[in-house]
């Protein structure tokens, strides 16, 4: 396998009841890609995600990440082999400050870990200084570091989503997996978003997407797969995809 690829998934199924949610579904991604997944409502875009980062059990497929097979049977596990996510609707702990939202993320890389930090072992508290520091630098990165302290409920909806950010990628992912993190942006807090995710890139990180916007994934992926029932419709650059006949006619020809 080329050291260039940093996710590699084949032949993945799954079937809820009677219903085929994804048939044979599988992707490659280089590393230092953003790597968009589009389709129509229901074309199993969030199943494949969900199996992706462990959410779901698949029926079947091959899963390796960074040239190594990984397990994607629990949530956790995909965190350790390198893959952070966020949700479509947003899960913060909103009673807790941003930088604690973040502190929590760094946590799953920490030796002390989360016990650690509650016991508050001498060990423990230098790993919590330098933790701490690093959560500050995230949120200066996403650009809401003078919200450090503000509880995570009352940030605005466009920098609870960065706060999202930030704690994913606290944990140091090989693979940054977003879940629509523009649903429910307006028009100035999708273009920041956008900033975000190029300068994101521009760190060395690898970004997986779901997104509806097309406009904002054709100016942002550097790949895109289409589905469609469950199957891959279409997988390419951008302007490939827009140009592609079967993805006019079942996604972007429409009211997308
Ligand atoms: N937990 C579940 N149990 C039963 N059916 C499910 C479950 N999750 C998804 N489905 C079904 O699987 C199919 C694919 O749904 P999925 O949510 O993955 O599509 P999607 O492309 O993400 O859609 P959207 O763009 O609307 O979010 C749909 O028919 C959906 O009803």
């Amino acid at each position: 396998m080329s050291d260039q690829i940093l996710l590699n998934i084949a032949g993945v199924n799954k079937r809820f009841g009677g219903l085929q949610a994804l048939t044979d579904v599988g992707i490659t991604i280089n590393k230092g890609q953003i790597y968009g997944l589009i389709g129509p409502n229901g074309a199993g875009k969030t199943t494949f995600f969900n199996v992706i980062t462990g959410l779901y059990q698949p029926d079947s497929g091959t899963f390796e990440l960074d040239g190594k097979p990984y397990s994607p049977s629990a949530p956790h596990e995909v965190a350790k082999a390198g893959i952070a996510r966020t949700f479509q609707n947003i899960r913060l702990f909103g009673e807790m400050t941003a930088l604690e939202n973040v502190m929590v993320g760094r946590h799953v890389r920490t030796r002390q870990g989360v016990f650690g930090a509650i016991f508050r072992h001498k060990a423990a508290r230098a790993e919590e200084a330098a933790i701490r520091q690093r959560a500050q630098e995230l949120l200066d990165f996403v650009g809401i570091g003078r919200f450090a302290n503000r509880t995570a409920k009352f940030l605005s909806y466009g920098d609870q989503r960065r706060l999202e950010i930030a704690r994913a990628l606290a944990t140091e992912p090989k693979l940054l997996a977003l879940d629509e993190p523009a649903a429910g942006m307006n028009a100035t807090e999708k273009l920041a978003l956008r900033e975000l995710l190029v300068k994101i890139k521009a760190d060395g990180k690898t970004v997986l997407l779901i997104e509806h916007d097309v406009k904002l994934m054709m100016g942002l992926c550097d790949r895109i797969t289409v589905l469609e029932y469950g199957k891959k419709l279409a997988e390419g650059l951008p302007a490939e995809i827009q140009k592609n006949q079967a993805v006019i006619e079942a996604y972007l020809g429409g009211s997308h």
